[in-house]
Parts: structure tokens; C-alpha cells; sequence
């Protein structure tokens, strides 16, 4: 069994315990002046015996005053001061301290937190009362570990050396190996010791000095390998460290320097409960808005202040009509799932927020695109967005961790229920470290997902299950039930195909494959995450046919054994609806679209210039076909 970066750690397990934030925050202390108290040591909790802080070191006049830190406890210092490029490349575009005033607590929308239900009763963030930051690590104990308390031998960094990365684009600034080589800042160091990562992941490596560099960004790395860390430590560490003008205060607008889009409202979550970890005690606010829950219970967190906005499009644009979001202050723009992000449902939403509000231009801000996929055609509309930007690829594109045992088998229509039954009494109670191992099977269509959980409960199987047409109180208890093991068994539409980071997820069973091989990427990898191995099953027959050549092609790249008879179908298929034909032409799947000469003849990649770094890659893919988008997103 393979072991990496993440064996040894439990970081998936902290997930943020939920908290009881005090709703209330008098208005009186909302618009009392504060005297100034740099980003990264608010919210300490002796932030009241801190020393007075230092002179201004001279800012630019438009500019409010930055302190000198008080150095016992801050430790921070620039973070785009590596020699070599930062420089060249005018580092950080709002280099030196950041000046803001000092805010009272702010509350933030945990959801993930474990027990309890409802709307209120699950936040985390800013104890509001006593305006002292809730520790989302849910233990009370300040105390850092060090890392070697947290070294574990059954970690194998090595087998990530191997892995397959290619930069391109101008002045790519290189890699590091260590969490210590990057300033990020004491702060932010200690939470990421507090989640216990212990070293970066392959793409935190390259993307973060990237981002820490200034530079806009397009990266694609396989699902889990921690791609939610690689965006928001510069993003976090920029807010500590960047000089911004003076936010206007007063009217009921908020002005974010960061935005964070994800296409669902349990991703958007998700990155807020990891965000709200990253930022412990930096003095960084972020706060989550995504529809189906109470505007609000938002609107009243935004206006405790912001920082970081982590939103789904259609809740963003709803605040921006509102006038109660203004995203002229933006730095810092992140799309996770960037190809979702521009594919045909969502494109006009996010033009209509990048494009045609107040947000600063390409070049202005910093644009930074993630996904595991990122399709040739999409890759060229996401250019729009961006400025200069480098391609990093880790590993390929497209692709599936070798860390995920595929298995594909022929079942009938008819027979499908009865084989999930036969897998499911076969499968282990038990997963690692004594959890119980999870289930997710995907189905097609939110009837479906009904209807099988249904049938799987009258026949003795706990299931519950998360579709676009239950209630967003519903999706996150089922969420809650699934990850607690009370319902080991969640069926799901493609609303939980992305992103989500659920610990203990042994298989992933595609009841139903999808039309898109990209969608079976997402799904399957919901399970062989952080390092640790997975199992994923799928019922293939005759109407899965257009797909059997891009699923053989996927197995192949990743190491799976191809059954003959899929093989066969293979041979038979052309690419057809699921088919993009990315696979074509080598055996990496895919790398920077402005290399692709019949794309740069349709105008694409007009700021390409060569360049960058590649290692260990064989040729590029084909284009990219289209079609079978899931009606199943919302
Ligand atoms: N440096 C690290 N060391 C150990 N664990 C890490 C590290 N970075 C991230 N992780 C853990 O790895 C898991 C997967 O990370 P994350 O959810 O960011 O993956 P991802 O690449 O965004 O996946 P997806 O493509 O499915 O969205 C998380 O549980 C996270 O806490």
C-alpha cells in the first residue's frame, strides 16, 4: 500500500468543531474607533496587554499608517522577498504591511462542524460578545507542537518526487521543499503546524511561491493533493502583509480584498472552515455566502467585516445587486473548480462578476484558477481572466491519482441494485484507524438518488442523500449524517462530485458513470485523498459505450488494469459525448493550451511566451469536445 505526505496526519479529521458564536455584536462597539492593531496580532487573546505599537515607517501617503509589529509575537515580514525573482517579477503588487483598522469580532458560517442542525447553531468564528476569535481547531489549548512531535515514519514524501510538473509562462519562480523556506508568516506557520502538515504537497510547492510572487495563476493538480492550502495561504499571507487604501466604513457596503468562487454552496463551506483555520488568529476575517441559507444571517456577517469572501456566483451577484458587496477593494480573485467555474452553466455568472462589477482588472488584481481539470477550451476562455499568467500542471491533467484502485464492471440496467448490494455486504465495516469506512454512490438523476436510498434503507443499508432538490438544511444534515457514520451510505447527483473532503470515504461507487470522463475524474476522486488509497467501482454497459474509450485511456494512465472487454468497446468507440479527446497524442493528459498551435491560430494565449520548466512529460493532448454537462448542479 502506497503512503505519503498525509498518512500520518489526521488534518482531514479537524474538521472545525462547531461553536456557538454569540450572534450579538452592539452597534456600539461596531463603529467604536479602535487604535490601530496590525492584522496578525488581532484576536489574540491577550490582545488587550499587547504592547503599543510602533512607529509608521514612512507609508505612501494615500496610505494609512502600518506599524511596526511588536516582535514578540509577530514574527512576519514580507513574503515576496526571495532573491531571484521577486524583484524582477515587482513581487507582491501591494508589497509591504498592510494598513486597515482594527474591527471589532465578526461572525462566520461554520457548517461542517459535526452535531446539531439548523441554521445558527453551528457557526464558527468570532466569539461577537467578548470579540475574541473561537479557535476553529475546536481545542482550547494555545500550545504549538513542533514538528518534529509530529514527524511520522509512515509518511513517503519521496514517492511525490517523481511526480510529473510542468510550469510554462515567463520568470517562473521555483519550487520549495519546506514550509520554512516561504515567509508566510509566524502566525500562519503556526496553524499550518496546527493542521499538521508537515511539508507542502507537490503543488503547494510550486503554486504558492507563484502566488507569493504576484504572479496570476492557472494550476491543475489531481484531486486531494491539496489544492485549497496552495490558494489560500498567499491570499491570507498577502492580506497580513499587503498595504491596502483605507476601506470606506460606515455605509452597509463591504468592500473584500479577497473573493474565493467554488460552484456549490458545501464547497464554499468547506473552503471557509479550512480558510477560517488558516487564518486563526492573523487578524484575517473571512466570511462565507452561498444561496439556500438566510441572507441575512450573511449580510450580518459581512458587515462585521471582511477580508476574505468565500462565495457560490449566484449568492455573490444577489449581494452585489444588493450594493451590499463591492468588489472594487478586490486583490485577490480565486476560482476552485475553475473549469466548472467557466463551463456553459456558470460562465455568464462569473463574467457578469469578474467582467462587468467594480472588480479590478487583470493585472490589477491577483487571478488565481484551480481545478484536477482543466479542458483545452476552457483553458482559453479562463485566459481572459488573467494577466502574464504561468500554467503549472502537477501531475496530469485530467488525470487520476495513482492512489485510487479503479475497478470497472459490466452490470445491466436491472441488475445494477443487486450487485451494489452484493459490493456493499462484501465491503469492510471498518476503515482506517477504527472509523468506519464510508460510501458514496453516484447516480445520474435526483429521482434516482431518491429512489436508491430508499431502497437501500428498506433493505437494512443506512443511506441518506444530497441532490439539488433538497433543502439546503437537508444537504447538510445528510453531509453531517454521512461523515459522522451515522448513514455510512450517501447517494449524491454530481453536487458532491467536487471538491468536497470527506475523511474515511473508502469507495466511491459509480452507480450510474457519468457523460464526462472530467466528471468521473471529480467523483472518483472524493475517495484517495491527502495520500491515503481508495477504492472506486463502476457500472458500465451499453449506454456507457461513448465513454469506454476515455475511461480506458484514464485507467491506463493511471496504472489500472483495463478489463479485456472494455478494452474491446474502446477499440469500437469513437470519443463521443464524455470524450474530449485530451488523452490523444501522449501519455500525459494535457498541459498550457497556449502551446497548442491550432489554438493560438484561433487567437488564444495572445501572452504566451514560452518558457518555464517541464520535467518528466511526454506530449500534449488533443481538444476538447464538450457536452455531457450534469443538469444535477445547482
Ligand atoms: N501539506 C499538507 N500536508 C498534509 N495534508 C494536507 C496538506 N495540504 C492539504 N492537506 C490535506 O489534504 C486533503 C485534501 O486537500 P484539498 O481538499 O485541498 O484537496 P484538493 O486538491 O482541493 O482536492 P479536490 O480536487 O478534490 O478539490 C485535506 O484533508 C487537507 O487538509
Amino acid at each position: 500500500m502506497r503512503t505519503s505526505w498525509a498518512d500520518s496526519v489526521s488534518a482531514a479529521e479537524n474538521t472545525a468543531a462547531g461553536s456557538s458564536a454569540n450572534d450579538g455584536v452592539g452597534s456600539s462597539s461596531r463603529h467604536a474607533k479602535s487604535s490601530y492593531v496590525p492584522p496578525h496580532l488581532r484576536n489574540r487573546p491577550s490582545s488587550s496587554d499587547l504592547p503599543a505599537p510602533g512607529p509608521a515607517p514612512g507609508p505612501a501617503p494615500a496610505l494609512v499608517p502600518a506599524p511596526a509589529p511588536a516582535p514578540a509575537l509577530s514574527g512576519s515580514s514580507s513574503s515576496n522577498d526571495r532573491p531571484g525573482y521577486g524583484a524582477a517579477l515587482g513581487g507582491n503588487r501591494w508589497g509591504g504591511p498592510r494598513s486597515d483598522v482594527g474591527r471589532p469580532g465578526y461572525g462566520s458560517g461554520g457548517r461542517f462542524g459535526g452535531g446539531g442542525g439548523g441554521w445558527n447553531n453551528n457557526r464558527g468564528g468570532w466569539d461577537r460578545g467578548r470579540e475574541r476569535e473561537v479557535n476553529p481547531f475546536g481545542d482550547d489549548v494555545d500550545t504549538e507542537p513542533e514538528f518534529s512531535e509530529l514527524e511520522n515514519t509512515g509518511i513517503n514524501f519521496d514517492a511525490y518526487e517523481d511526480i510529473p510538473v510542468e510550469t510554462s509562462g515567463e520568470n517562473v519562480p521555483p519550487p520549495v521543499n519546506t514550509f520554512a523556506e516561504i515567509d508566510l508568516g509566524e502566525a500562519l506557520n503556526q496553524n499550518i503546524r496546527r493542521c499538521k502538515y508537515v511539508k507542502p504537497t507537490p503543488v503547494q510547492r510550486h503554486a504558492i511561491p507563484i502566488s507569493l510572487g504576484g504572479r496570476d495563476l492557472m494550476a491543475c493538480a489531481q484531486t486531494g493533493s491539496g489544492k485549497t492550502a496552495a490558494f489560500c495561504f498567499p491570499i491570507i499571507s498577502g492580506i497580513m502583509n499587503g498595504q491596502f487604501p483605507q476601506r470606506p466604513r460606515g455605509a452597509r457596503t463591504v468592500y473584500p480584498l479577497a473573493l474565493i468562487l467554488s460552484p456549490t454552496r458545501e464547497l464554499s463551506c468547506q473552503i471557509h472552515e479550512e480558510a477560517r483555520k488558516f487564518s486563526y488568529q492573523t487578524g484575517v476575517r473571512v466570511v462565507v455566502a452561498y444561496g439556500g441559507a438566510p441572507i441575512n444571517q450573511q449580510l450580518r456577517d459581512l458587515e462585521r467585516g471582511v477580508d476574505i469572501l468565500v462565495a457560490t456566483p449566484g449568492r455573490l451577484v444577489d449581494l452585489l445587486e444588493r450594493a451590499r458587496v463591492s468588489l472594487q477593494m478586490i486583490r485577490y480573485l480565486a476560482l476552485d473548480e475553475a473549469d466548472r467555474m467557466l463551463d456553459m452553466g456558470f460562465e455568464p455568472q462569473i463574467r457578469k462578476i469578474v467582467e462587468q462589477m467594480d472588480m479590478p482588472q487583470p493585472g490589477v488584481r491577483q487571478t488565481m484558477l484551480f481545478s484536477a481539470t482543466f479542458p483545452k477550451e476552457i483553458q482559453r476562455l479562463a485566459s481572459d481572466f488573467l494577466s502574464g499568467y504561468i500554467f503549472l500542471a502537477v501531475g496530469r491533467v485530467g488525470s487520476s491519482t495513482d492512489l485510487i484502485v479503479q475497478r470497472v464492471e459490466f452490470v445491466h440496467e436491472s441488475d445494477k441494485r443487486s450487485h451494489l448490494m452484493d459490493l456493499l455486504h462484501a465491503q469492510k465495516a471498518n476503515g482506517t484507524h477504527g472509523k468506519q469506512s464510508l460510501t458514496l454512490v453516484f447516480v445520474e438523476t435526483k429521482k434516482g438518488a431518491d429512489s436508491l436510498e430508499h431502497w437501500l434503507c428498506m433493505n437494512g443499508f443506512p443511506a441518506t442523500t444530497i441532490h439539488g432538490d433538497r433543502t439546503q438544511q437537508e444537504r447538510e444534515q445528510a453531509l453531517r449524517s454521512f461523515k459522522s457514520g451515522a448513514t455510512p451510505i450517501l447517494v449524491a447527483t454530481d453536487v458532491a462530485a467536487r471538491g468536497l473532503d470527506i475523511p474515511h470515504v473508502a469507495h466511491v461507487v459509480n452507480f450510474d458513470i457519468p457523460n464526462d470522463i472530467d466528471d468521473y475524474v471529480h467523483r472518483i476522486g472524493r475517495t484517495g485523498r491527502a495520500g491515503k488509497t481508495g477504492l472506486a467501482t463502476a457500472f458500465f454497459n451499453e449506454s456507457n459505450a461513448s465513454l469506454a474509450r476515455a475511461l480506458a485511456e484514464l485507467m491506463q494512465e493511471s496504472n489500472q488494469e483495463v478489463p479485456a472487454w472494455l478494452t474491446r468497446y474502446a477499440a469500437r468507440s469513437s470519443y463521443g459525448g464524455g470524450g474530449r479527446n485530451r488523452r490523444s497524442g501522449g501519455r500525459f493528459g494535457g498541459r498550457d493550451f497556449r502551446r497548442d498551435s491550432s489554438f493560438n491560430r484561433g487567437g488564444g494565449g495572445t501572452d504566451y511566451h514560452g518558457g518555464g520548466n517541464s520535467s518528466g512529460y511526454g506530449a500534449a493532448p488533443g481538444g476538447y469536445g464538450g457536452g455531457g454537462y450534469s443538469s444535477a448542479w445547482d
